[in-house]
């Protein structure tokens, strides 16, 4: 059994990243809201906890509380931020609040030797009000910051440790050495988790759940299908049939290009579906974000199935989702966060599908992804292409989605793209911190007044997006060259219809999103 590390989330935004850096350790870790049914999480057989940091006050009535098997267990804990302050709190020591919230960088001095934190100074990165100002027994103060005397506190007899600080952010320069420190030298977890392992592991649990069923593989051309594709077919080889929606949400050129490359990696096995017309009736009328998600994964779905009826044995849907798709759409298993969107994939999905899922990357992180395509030997051009949601174009048509609009959506965004492509600024392999990740156009339903030929236009507006990013969780708007949004701009008033205006996108995320709905 692989030796899991569990994070309880308790709300925080960064409560992924701390997963993700553990898995970059390559140590397996699973993240549960912190009411999780413990027979759940006792099941993975952990070997250490870690408490993620939330907004809330560990004094205030109804705050999210310590489940008891944690400190039961006898395992090591590292409690981060509102971790260490839950930890204090329950171990009988004292939190309140703070003068003043202490955001930003902020210097640490540990100065007692412990495993967790060798000696010395450390840049962290803090976001708090509230402060520890007082051990529980048993606990030694470790290291301070000017505005948290008590900023990291130990107990080594028990391995609990807490930090005030952040260490799964990039601001912080030596966190993953702590975290590493936590999960090698004081958890013991074995550090095995790697393409190769990730791959046994899940053919061989596909292979388990499916036994000699057919699964259909619903593929986009994106990364995460084709990924899981690949792992479906190298366990069940032939009694796998692979699915493609056109759903009439598709890019330009996207049906004629994703037909060929996967039919390339498919010995032709593609099955191609007309659905473009059930996905704009089922839009109709339809502006709302979540709602729009919705209609478009119920109709995903009953497309598959009607699909399914006409083969024989099918009792398996195989998609793409990855663990990110399940965390904001807040699947209940997993995330005390907010839901920002809800996936077609997970949230969108129907109460009353008549499928079996099979989800081989459910669990996994895009950057894991990406390495196991790379492991079973997919081209880099597929496993670098940009994702592209499963809405497609409706969730950058805001407003009501209409076949006419639609076309007027595709064309600015074809200019967008071949201009970009044309200055080589859109395809980088390897990804990189300040090229593009992703750029798309998104149509919005304001006209404004413009004048062409002496004529008076009153039409809507064309917004360019175009972002860095390595996991998509964050992201920031890459600086395009003047010249090239000012050739953009002309092109897309000058030849599409419906759009008189263009306007480019200078939002990070957070607070804004990548897509617009
Ligand atoms: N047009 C489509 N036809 C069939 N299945 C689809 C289609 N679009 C999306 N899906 C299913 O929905 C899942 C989620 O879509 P999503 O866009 O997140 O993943 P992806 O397309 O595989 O990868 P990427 O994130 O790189 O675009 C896909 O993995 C696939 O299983
Ligand atoms: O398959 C998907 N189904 C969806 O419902 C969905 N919504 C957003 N995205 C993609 O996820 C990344 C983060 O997007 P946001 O910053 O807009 O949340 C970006 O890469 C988005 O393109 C989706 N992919
Ligand atoms: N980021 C956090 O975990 C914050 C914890 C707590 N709510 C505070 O403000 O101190
Ligand atoms: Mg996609």
């Amino acid at each position: 059994m692989t030796d899991t590390i569990i994070v309880l989330d308790y709300g925080s935004q960064y409560a992924q990243l701390i997963a993700r850096r553990v898995r970059e350790l390559q140590v397996y870790c699973e993240l549960f809201h912190w009411n999780t049914p413990p027979e759940e999480i006792l099941a993975l057989n952990p070997k250490g906890y870690i408490l993620s940091g939330g907004p809330a006050s560990v004094y205030e009535e109804g705050a999210p509380t310590l489940p008891a098997y944690v400190l039961d267990s006898g395992l090591p804990v590292l409690g981060i931020c509102y971790g260490m302050q839950l930890l204090t709190h329950d171990l009988g020591g004292k939190v309140a609040p703070g003068g003043e919230r202490e955001y930003g960088h902020a210097k640490v001095n540990v100065n007692v030797d412990n495993p967790l934190m060798p000696q010395g100074d450390y840049e962290v990165w803090m976001s708090h009000g509230d402060r520890v100002e007082g051990l529980p027994p048993g606990f030694e103060l470790l290291g301070s910051s000017a505005n948290s005397p008590w900023a990291v506190m130990g107990n080594a007899e028990r391995r609990i440790y807490g930090i005030q600080f952040h260490p799964e952010v990039h601001h912080t320069p030596q966190g993953m050495t702590i975290l590493e420190n936590f999960v090698d030298a004081i958890c013991g977890a074995e550090r095995d988790w790697t393409p190769k392992h990730i791959i046994e592991k899940s053919v061989a649990d596909i292979r388990a759940q499916v036994g000699d069923a057919r699964v259909l593989a619903a593929v986009s051309g994106g990364v995460d299908s084709s990924v899981a594709a690949a792992l479906v077919h190298r366990a069940i080889g032939g009694q796998l049939c692979a699915l493609f929606v056109d759903n009439g949400l598709l890019r330009q050129g996207e049906l004629e290009s994703v037909q060929v490359a996967l039919n390339e990696h498919m010995d032709g096995s593609l099955n191609v579906l007309d659905a473009s017309q059930d996905f704009l009736s089922a839009l109709s009328g339809v502006t709302e974000p979540e709602a729009k998600r919705r209609a478009i994964g119920e109709t995903f779905i009953r497309k598959f199935e009607s699909f399914a009826r006409q083969q024989e044995n099918i009792d398996f849907l195989m998609q793409g989702t990855i663990y990110p798709d399940v965390i904001e759409s807040r699947a209940p298993e997993r995330s005390a966060a907010q839901v920002i969107k809800s996936h077609h994939n997970v949230g969108g999905l129907p109460k009353d599908m008549h499928f079996a899922l099979v989800e081989p990357l459910r669990y996994l992180f895009k950057d894991e992804v990406r390495r196991i395509g790379a492991a079973l030997g997919l081209p880099d051009e597929l496993i670098w292409r940009q994702p592209f949601p499963g809405p497609g174009l409706a969730v950058r048509c805001l407003g009501e989605v209409t076949a006419e609009r639609l076309a007027t959506l595709r064309a600015a965004d074809a200019i967008f793209t071949s201009e970009l492509r044309a200055a080589e600024l859109l395809e980088q392999p390897g990804g990189s911190d300040t090229g593009i990740a992703q750029a798309f156009v998104a149509l919005l339903p304001v006209k404004s007044v413009g004048v062409m030929g002496d004529q008076r236009t009153y039409q809507e507006t064309a917004v360019l997006r175009a972002v860095s990013s390595q996991d998509f969780m964050t992201a920031d708007w890459v600086r395009l060259p003047y010249e090239l949004l000012a050739r953009v701009s002309s092109r897309i008033v000058n030849e599409v219809k419906g759009v008189n205006r263009v306007v480019y996108d200078l939002t990070s995320k957070p607070p804004a999103t990548i897509e617009w709905e």
